[in-house]
């Protein structure tokens, strides 16, 4: 045993019922498919079927390279397993495989905007499964195999390669051996050592170690150097029992027969095999400094846990996201197929691939972004023994690794289109970025590290229990519920949750040994309000949000969420009766827009109805320190209905007054106006007045009234394809936040995290 603490797990995790119902809930599955042009009247009929889509038909039969003008083809990959090696869990079908499926699909689209659809062919016959797929290729820009097991992996992407003019490629195989490679390079630079002299230990002889032997190799580790094993061992030369060709390509000239003798002295491991299929006393038994890359899923060939229980210099990753360093090639295919797509390549060539898995190196090598590091508060993640390869939400990603690929494509003669203008080519990669996924989950991640205790004021409630559960089981702090304790485990049981277990506590107001303190402290602060004694023991004992209010307030627990049973402004007023604004600060609504190019802020958009000048230029100055705290730099846009004096109009004064008051306050963030939200949202629109101060478009926009800024906001969240978060409170000297009434138990959790994350300052 060492004395390293033991290592801190982020751990997302979940129940069966939750990952059941995450696929049953509303629409079953994970994706849907969404027409890109408008579908209203008989003139758009006919444009898209008949008759006008037999210009297109013949435009194509003309010249085939129209297709991808015309069709949706150029940006559209399918994902396609027969389910005989479903992640580690082994040959379950076809059928069986379809969640994995339907997951790839989801994350192209999430991560670099390929769509993608999955197909799932029943049949373990590789001549079948390879005309099913052949005949496919006009529909599909590219064609991603997943979970075909060895040895018919590679017989169905090698004839599939020669049979098809578009890249084919076995995720399994090369995204894992891209990604695999990025983190040796790094382990082995971190640990001092070359590839020509590393010894390494791969157990499983399958899909993904038989391709990551083939790139190690190209890339410079020698034959000699690298032991596979299977489940009858290691695979030496002159082994007959469970070989096939591209086991023997490989086979090492070694007395060793077991992965424990393979493993004594080996500088590095890789599993991509089987779940618990390493023990520690193989672990113990390697070289110095060892690296252990054990990448079998869901769960790995050992755990980290069970590493550094027994030595403290090994650097460790795996395939999971809830360990540092995710070993898995979600980092990579989504990225790789991008590149391949953008420059119409016809293949995924050798170079391609090791130029993906070089960028991937480098980046981790590299400062994270403000943006990456704020959601770390102080722990800026930074290239070492837990941080070797960069993390799947990484904003970078997007515009790096397409790049290296696109240009190794067209270096290595594989680019039908070649891109010449590579930094405009950054630029709209940027923008395919979805940042739904990454501003949450960098909360999420800030969050986890620095775990609080949370109140859910209404802990009665169906959707409040299952929130606070799943708030603890994803690792994002602990839980506590108030309530009558026997309303609240009834419910609790009712829902198959043993609380106890989950370490979730209950605290019912009028039991509570706190609750004479929190009366008193509520009363010091209403006595000259005209309240009495009894009327503040009254409000503590019965109403859920002066006692959870009063818990944070008084720091037995440290942030607060409520409102799924009150109105909005009710919940409000409850809670600022226990908690002030923060000294120097005004109490605000802020509401983040996540739409596909970008995050914008937009504020007031809960408390102050009609904002005077001096009002509106507290909220931008509130408004702006939530952008920072999300990792932006504040450009704010004080809005109006006209821009810079034109049209003229009595409204809009105040808002050039704001901008006055601003001016006079010397704020240390950019802000112009008064301008209307096209101007501030559009650089073409914007350039039209190149006085203004804003050096581009405005991620926080200060609206000029409640009215607006709710509006809007809301007509966002209906009709305009964002997903809006808020109003969040900010300005409140302690961390409380209210969901809309009746939220889903998913909003909660939310608003929990953002609650702890003290998205409110
Ligand atoms: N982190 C990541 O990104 C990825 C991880 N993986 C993981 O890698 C593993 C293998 O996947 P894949 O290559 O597609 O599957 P395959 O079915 O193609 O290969 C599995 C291989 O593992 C061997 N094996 C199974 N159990 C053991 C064991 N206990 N000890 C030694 N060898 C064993 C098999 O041996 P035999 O030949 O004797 O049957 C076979 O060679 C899975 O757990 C998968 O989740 C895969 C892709 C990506
Ligand atoms: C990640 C993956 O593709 C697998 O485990 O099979
Ligand atoms: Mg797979």
């Amino acid at each position: 045993m060492t004395d390293r603490p033991p290592i801190k797990r982020a751990r997302p995790t979940f129940t069966d019922q939750e990952a059941l119902l995450f696929h049953s809930e509303g629409r079953p599955g994970k994706l849907e498919i969404v027409p890109t042009v408008p579908m209203a009247t008989q003139r758009d009929l006919s444009l898209a079927y008949s008759p006008g889509v037999a210009v297109p038909v013949l435009a194509i039969a003309e010249d085939p390279t129209k297709a991808y003008d015309y069709t949706a083809r150029a940006n559209l990959v399918a994902v396609i397993s027969n389910g005989t090696a479903i992640l580690g869990l082994g040959n379950l079908g076809a059928l069986a495989s379809k969640p994995v499926m339907e997951g790839k699909a989801v994350l192209f689209k999430r991560f670099a905007d390929v769509d993608s659809i999955d197909l799932e062919v029943d049949t373990e016959d590789a001549d079948k499964f390879i005309d099913a797929v052949r005949y496919l290729g006009p529909s599909f820009g590219g064609i991603n195999l997943e979970d075909i097991k060895a040895p018919e992996c590679f017989i169905i992407e090698q004839r599939l390669r020669e049979l098809m003019d578009i890249p084919v490629f076995h995720d399994d195989q090369h995204g894992t051996a891209i990604i695999a490679a990025a983190g040796l390079i790094n382990a082995l630079d971190l640990t001092g050592r070359d590839v020509k002299t590393t010894r390494l230990v791969i157990n499983g002889a399958g899909a993904a170690s038989i391709a990551c032997t083939e790139l190690l190799k190209a890339m410079g580790f020698k034959p000699d150097n690298v032991i596979l094993c299977d489940t009858k061992g290691v695979i030496y030369q002159g082994r007959t029992e469970g070989m096939n060709q591209w086991k023997s390509a490989h086979a090492a000239i070694t007395d060793r027969r077991t992965l424990a003798q393979a493993m004594e002295g080996a500088d590095a491991f890789f599993g991509l095999s089987q779940k618990g299929a390493v023990t520690p006393e193989m672990v113990a038994s390697m070289a110095p400094n060892p690296i252990i890359f054990a990448m079998a899923n869901p769960d790995p060939e050992i755990t980290p846990e069970e590493v550094h229980a027994i030595r403290d210099d090994a650097i460790m990753a795996t395939g999971r996201s809830d360990y540092p360093n995710q070993v898995n090639n979600v980092l990579g295919f989504p990225f790789i197929f991008r590149g391949a797509l953008d420059v119409r390549a016809t293949t995924i060539n050798m170079e391609m691939k090791i130029a993906a898995a070089e960028a991937l190196a480098s980046l981790a090598r590299e400062d994270v972004p403000d943006e990456v590091a704020a959601a770390y508060q102080g722990a800026r993640p930074r290239y070492g023994k837990e941080y070797i390869i960069p993390v799947p939400f990484d904003p970078r990603l997007i515009h790096v690794v397409p790049v290296a690929v696109a240009k190794a494509a067209m270096e290595s003669g594989v680019a039908g289109r070649p891109i010449v203008d590579i930094p405009a080519y950054k630029a709209q990669l940027s923008a395919r970025r979805d940042p739904v996924a990454g501003t949450l989950n960098r909360i999420f991640e800030r969050v986890r590290r620095y775990p609080k205790r949370v109140v859910f004021a209404e802990g009665e409630e169906e959707q409040v229990i299952r929130a606070a559960v799943s708030f603890v089981n994803q690792g994002l702090g602990h839980a506590i519920l108030v309530g009558r304790e026997e309303r609240v485990y009834e419910t609790a049981t009712f829902l198959g949750i043993d609380l106890e277990a989950k370490g979730i506590s209950v605290q019912n107001a009028r039991l509570s040994r706190r609750n004479s303190a929190y009366a008193q402290y509520l009363y010091e602060r209403l006595q000259r309000h005209g309240y009495l004694f009894r009327d503040c023991q009254r409000l503590i004992n019965q109403d859920r949000n002066h006692f959870a209010a009063a818990m944070v307030a008084l720091g037995d627990a440290d942030a607060l969420v409520t409102g799924v049973t009150r109105n909005y402004s009710i919940a409000l007023e409850e809670v600022r009766r226990v908690i002030d604004p923060k000294p120097g600060h005004r109490v605000i609504g802020v509401s983040i827009v996540l739409s596909r190019e970008r995050t914008v802020l937009v504020a007031d958009t809960a408390i102050t109805e009609m904002p005077t000048a001096q009002e509106l230029s507290e909220i931008a100055i509130e408004a702006a320190g939530v952008a920072r705290r999300l990792g932006y730099e504040p450009k704010v846009a004080m809005l109006a209905f006209s821009t810079f004096g034109h049209p003229a109009g009595e409204r809009s004064e105040k808002v050039r007054e704001a901008v006055k008051i601003l001016d006079g306050q010397r704020v240390d963030f950019e802000y112009d106006g008064e301008m209307a939200a096209d101007v501030a949202l559009n650089r073409d629109l914007m350039s039209q007045y190149p006085f203004c101060r804003l050096t581009g478009p405005a991620n926080v926009l200060v609206m000029p009234a409640f009215h607006s800024a709710s509006i809007s906001t809301k007509m966002l969240q209906e009709l305009g394809g964002s997903t809006v978060i808020g109003p969040l409170i900010v300005g409140l000297d302690k961390p409380v936040q209210i969901v809309p009434l009746g939220a889903k138990d998913s909003d909660i959790v939310n608003m929990a995290a953002l609650a702890a994350f003290n998205i409110g300052g």
